[in-house]
């Protein structure tokens, strides 16, 4: 487990002192997830490498299973950040050298013998599916190759746990997913915790258990993924919601759909878990004299289930739509109603 509180960075600049991180509490669970949200400078990076001490905070603690990183000395912390990889957004390889020796290379600084090194890289480079490719240079891979690579890297010493720094950023979008998938593979078959920061809701939706949104340095709302999703509190997280479930100009456009259908009423429904949206709108229109009509839907799947908004309009008496609606919020828990949105 990974506790931290009351984590600060100060960057003193000449002009003026930049508090990059203040006053961060989290706690990250072994085995998890855990994705990290923000837009640019919000403090993510600082944050990610913090963890690992690549910074050194200016106030705080990190507890990493009991062990406190943020005061260990030089040579401890050698060796505490053997439990700890890392891969970045543009790879950091080292272009002079093989996929093989890039991998190996952690496990010469950690002082492996030269047969148990051959035989991790060979494992390592099997399991990030590089198979054929290891006497390869960087320079002669593609970009989901590459990171590939990072991985491997990152895992040779057997971390607990594995940083990652917009390590998808630099990819297009399907090779953004295999990487994505590759990752979730390593979480279920290794079990170790991976921390990532990101500012892609895509890459929170389809691999993240849970999601902290940070700005101005601080975790602003932090949760399950799914109910992030389903009740976004804090303004930034609907935009980043909104990211995934399409439609970033929703208000306005919600005010022009009510605009086009003056009769009725227009609603949001969002659910959760596994009852389908066409269930619900097919009982609803059984029970009640209304009319449905689905105008926007979109379903997307987490790692935690399926999550999906609906907008509808609903065509009928007044007193029978107020009725229809208080049915689908009382019998169904998943189901909100925003109506006026
Ligand atoms: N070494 C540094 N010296 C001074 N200011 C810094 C330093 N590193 C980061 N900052 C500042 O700290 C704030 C947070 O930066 P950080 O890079 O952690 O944000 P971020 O969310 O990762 O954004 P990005 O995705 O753009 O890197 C920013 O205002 C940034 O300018």
């Amino acid at each position: 487990m990974i506790s931290i509180k009351g984590l600060s960075k100060v960057f003193r600049t000449k002009d003026q002192d930049v508090h990059a991180v203040s006053d961060l509490e989290a706690t990250i669970d072994s085995g998890e997830i855990f994705g990290v949200i923000g837009y640019s400078g919000a403090g993510k990076s600082t944050f990610i490498r913090l963890l690992n001490r690549l910074e050194d905070p200016s106030g705080g603690t990190i507890n990493i299973d009991d062990r406190e990183i943020s005061s260990l000395s030089k040579g401890d912390l050698r060796l505490a950040r053997q439990d700890m990889g890392m891969i970045f957004q543009h790879f950091n390889l080292l272009w002079s050298r093989t996929v093989e020796d890039n991998i190996a290379f952690p496990l010469e600084i950690a002082g492996v013998s030269k047969e148990e090194r051959k035989e991790r890289v060979d494992e390592l480079v099997e399991l990030v599916g590089l198979g054929g490719r290891g006497t390869s240079y960087p320079s002669q891979l593609s970009g989901g190759q590459k990171q590939r690579v990072g991985i491997a890297r990152a895992l040779a010493n057997r971390p607990k746990v594995l940083l990652c720094d917009e390590a998808t950023s630099a990819l297009d979008p399907e090779t953004t997913d295999s990487i994505l998938d590759l990752l979730v593979d390593i979480n279920a078959k290794l079990g170790l915790t991976i921390v990532l920061i990101t500012h892609e809701m895509h890459v929170i939706r389809k691999i993240c258990h849970r999601v902290a949104v940070m700005e101005d340095g601080k975790i602003v709302e932090e949760g399950d993924v799914l109910d992030v999703f389903l009740r976004p509190k804090q303004k930034v997280t609907k935009r980043f919601v909104d990211q995934v479930m399409g439609d970033p100009d929703r208000e306005s456009s919600l005010s022009l759909i009510k605009e086009e259908y003056p009769l009725g009423e227009v609603a949001q429904f969002h659910f959760v878990g596994e009852r389908t949206h066409q269930a619900l709108i097919s009982e609803v229109s059984r029970k009640f004299q209304v009319d449905v009509n689905v105008l926007h839907g979109k379903i997307t799947q987490t790692q935690k289930g399926a999550y999906g908004t609906l907008i509808v309009h609903l065509e009928g008496e007044k007193e029978e739509i107020e009725r229809a609606l208080t049915y689908v919020r009382e019998t169904s828990v998943e189901v909100e109603v925003a109506l006026d949105v």
